[in-house]
């Protein structure tokens, strides 16, 4: 029986709960900033339910073998402060948030050998507390590595597509290509099928290109005809879906601006790459913070 606690039940952590606690060889616990009754997921295979322990104060909580943190990460320095209560010299972190600093958000608060950072790709949106839509399939990719097989091992009765790479910068630097680009869905509140305007989707061509320079410089493998595939695939999308900085938008909270599209600003800037496109971005998601 593997206890494995949950921190940040939104969109992600919700979704992720949920499945876990499908297998009864999992024990699954639930750290929220607000409470809620039972996790209910619309997936492509049907809805599933679960009823775990939610807590919301940390005197509640008990010791996990894994936690996985699945809050925005603006919220990271909140979520650490679970760790005191959640994890002793064992336990092992997984970070399940977009952009390529899971590390760093985490190493000021726990151990960094014992922090696993998960590329995620699964598109879900929340309507309610504990209520999510989960639009398509789930892969994660983690580091290879003992931590990685173990977490890896944690899916292994369920339906998600969950592996190891010996090239994990490439996979969270990709993902990163397709998160840059949706910054223009939270300038323009429109959904994902923005992208069928032609200018609109040269622009996103753009923001990706800054997107894959910069992660070459940082030593990931990508080639300029990323930025074709993920528009094309974009275009192929459904045109309704709404990325999670455009929920973030529409619902009055922080952005990830910053994990996002300024850490491309950032490393760019180190690397002596120019990215005005996501610069543009910043401007624009800044000024209506
Ligand atoms: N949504 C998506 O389709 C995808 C999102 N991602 C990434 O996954 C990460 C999570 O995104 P998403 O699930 O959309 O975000 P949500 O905003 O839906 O969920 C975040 C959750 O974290 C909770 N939270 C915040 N602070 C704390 C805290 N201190 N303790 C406990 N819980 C806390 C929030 O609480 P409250 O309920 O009070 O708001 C909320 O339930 C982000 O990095 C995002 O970029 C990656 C792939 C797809
Ligand atoms: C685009 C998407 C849904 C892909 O998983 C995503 O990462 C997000 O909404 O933040």
């Amino acid at each position: 029986m593997t206890h494995i606690a949950l921190v940040g039940p939104g969109a992600i952590g919700g979704t992720i709960a949920t499945w876990l606690s499908q297998d009864s060889s999992h024990t699954v616990s639930v750290a929220a900033r607000t409470a809620f009754d039972g996790l209910e997921v619309a997936t492509p295979q049907g809805v599933i339910r679960a009823s775990p322990r939610v807590f919301t104060r940390s005197e509640e909580a008990q010791i996990a073998q894994w936690v996985l943190v699945a809050t925005k990460a603006y919220d990271s320095a909140a979520a650490a402060k679970w760790f005191g209560a959640l994890c002793d010299d064992r336990t092992h972190i997984a970070v399940l948030q977009n952009g390529v600093e899971h590390i760093e958000r985490f190493e000021p608060y726990f151990p960094r050998e014992r922090i696993l950072p998960v590329m995620i790709d699964c598109p879900a949106e929340r309507s309610g507390p504990g209520r999510i839509r989960q639009r398509g399939a789930i892969h994660m990719v983690v580091p290879e590595s003992a931590a990685g097989a173990d977490f890896v091992d944690l899916f292994r009765n369920l339906p998600l597509d969950v592996s190891q790479s010996p090239d994990f910068r490439t996979a969270a630097w990709r993902k990163l290509c397709l998160n840059s680009a949706g910054a223009v869905s939270a300038v323009t509140l429109k959904p994902a099928g923005i992208v069928r305007h032609q200018g609109v989707a040269a622009l996103m061509r753009d923001i990706i290109r800054e997107c894959i320079a910069v992660a070459c410089a940082e030593g990931a493998r990508l080639d300029d005809s990323v930025a074709d595939t993920i528009i094309d695939n974009m275009r192929k999308g459904p045109a309704d879906s709404i990325n999670s900085i455009h929920a973030d938008r529409l619902a009055g909270r922080p952005m990830e601006v910053d994990a996002r599209n300024g850490v491309i600003v950032r490393l760019g800037r180190k690397h002596g790459i120019s990215t005005p496109m996501n610069s543009l971005m910043v401007s624009l998601l800044e000024s209506v913070q």
